[in-house]
């Protein structure tokens, strides 16, 4: 019997709660999930100021311009203004300068002009407030600035910086630790003895929870001893808030690792073969004291990234805090035509994507798409999702989660101003030969 996927996602995500929080400077907390929110103490600005370089007058004494007006002095970033606008008078103000008393109204210097000595011509009748930033007009004293859950972006970093914040309090980020199964993973840097294969799950797997920003533990290869690994889950158990392994959760003779893994969770694995290809079969349960998730993928290269993206990654990000814990789902459309056979199961295939002129995804298959084929998968910005029965013709709309989002080939911004992209154009990136 094959679990459909939304089922098995359900098993997993619906038992999981974030992490604790804790206390984090500023500079550390970037991608974090906010566990408590924060209050700005005082206004932001604190105080009127200038957003132009130029004078500060009296909107009213520039009726009727052009006038002159009597330079009273000068006042720069960072300095209190020593004195104060009179009628007819003007202080000398830069960007960001506090506005002089009496002032309601700055004029940028463009629009100046010296009339003699401490005399400044204005050419054109300043309106009230005319740059001038009010105090609180960013951030109101009182007012909340972020709210638990929410995720800290540069940005809010920046902006829990300008409220004089230095410490957050954010949901731990998960400490993940890995490792890879089976008796023929070689780590010999020679020739490979018939047989003996080179792990490529672990450090795949280890690179993308650092670029999903989880924190990582590498675990090695685990061979096929009970005694060892039973000993290495128990300490890994109590050191981790999460594991994932890979191979050995099929149907195989080797059951090593499900045998330990049934001893070491006290029977709490769920072995699951899930209505998706890649990534049928899949393990899940908890272990140790702290009862922290334990994923067991498949070993096949390409079904242990699918597998990591359809359980594990939205799993660490229920833990983090976040959310929202899928990537994004994006409605393309088949340049070509994505195969498959009837099979009871939902298909992930490997695809390239890229933005048509017209704002649409066009998608092809990335490769070859058997689940040892990790190439494909390399080259792939998506995970197209067919359904079952005989696949899509091309220009059929298809869902495909984007799994390397940043390189999207599409046009680029200098083209979506209207200019023809020099940036991107000839061979296209790469380095300079
Ligand atoms: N009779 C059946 N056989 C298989 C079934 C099935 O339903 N009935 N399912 C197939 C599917 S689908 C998958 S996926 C695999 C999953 O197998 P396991 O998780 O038990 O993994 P292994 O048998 O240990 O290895 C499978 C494959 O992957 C290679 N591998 C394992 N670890 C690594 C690694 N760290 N780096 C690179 N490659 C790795 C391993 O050498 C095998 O080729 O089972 C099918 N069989
Ligand atoms: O599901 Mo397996 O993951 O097809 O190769």
């Amino acid at each position: 019997m094959l679990l459909p996927l939304a089922e098995a996602r359900e098993r997993v995500l619906g038992s999981l709660e974030p992490l604790s929080t804790e206390r984090l400077p500023l500079a550390d907390a970037r991608g974090r999930v906010l566990g408590a929110e924060v209050v700005a103490p005082g206004d932001v600005p604190s105080f009127p100021n200038s957003a132009m370089d130029g004078y500060a007058l009296r909107a009213e004494d520039t009726i009727g311009a052009p006038v002159v007006l009597e330079v009273l002095g000068t006042v720069l970033a960072g300095q209190a203004p020593n004195v104060p606008v009179t009628p007819g008078g003007a202080v000398r103000i830069m960007t960001g300068a506090p506005l002089p008393a009496g002032a309601d109204a700055v004029c940028m210097v463009e629009l100046t002009e010296p009339a003699g000595p401490d005399r400044v011509r204005i050419a054109r009748a300043v309106p009230p407030g005319e740059h001038v930033r009010w105090p609180g007009d960013d951030l109101r004293a009182g007012q909340v600035v972020l709210r638990a859950g929410e995720v800290l972006n540069p940005a809010s970093l920046g902006v829990l910086a300008s409220i004089g914040v230095r410490e957050v309090e954010v949901v731990r980020r998960p400490l993940v630790g890995v490792w890879s199964t089976g008796d023929e993973l070689s780590e010999d840097p020679g020739p490979l003895a018939v047989g003996r294969i080179r792990d490529s799950n672990r450090p795949a797997l280890l690179a993308r929870l650092a670029a999903d920003d989880f924190a990582t533990l590498d675990l090695g290869i685990l061979r096929d001893d009970e005694a060892v690994v039973a000993r290495a889950l128990r300490e890994a158990a109590e050191r981790c808030d999460a594991l994932v392994t890979s191979g050995g959760v099929s149907v195989g003779d080797r059951d090593v690792v499900r045998l330990v893994l049934d001893e070491v969770s006290g029977g709490e694995m769920a072995w699951m073969q899930v209505a998706i290809k890649p990534a049928k079969p899949f393990g899940f349960g908890r272990l140790g004291s702290r009862r922290i998730p334990l994923f067991g993928l498949p070993g096949n290269p390409v079904s242990s990234l699918v597998s990591y993206e359809l359980f594990v990654r939205p799993a660490l990000r229920r833990l983090a805090g976040h959310a929202r814990v899928d990537r994004p789902v994006l409605a393309g459309v088949t340049e070509e035509p994505l195969p498959r056979r009837p099979d009871g199961k939902v298909h992930f295939l490997r695809v390239t994507c890229r933005i048509r002129a017209d704002g649409t995804l066009g998608v092809r298959s990335a490769g070859g798409q058997a689940s040892h084929q990790l190439h494909g998968m390399a080259a792939a910005q998506g995970l197209a999702v067919v359904p079952d029965g005989t696949g899509l013709p091309a220009g059929a709309p298809v869902s495909v989660l984007l799994v390397e989002a940043d390189d999207l080939p599409g046009p680029g911004l200098t083209e979506s101003l209207g200019v023809p992209d020099l940036a991107s154009a000839g061979s296209g990136g790469g380095p300079r030969r």
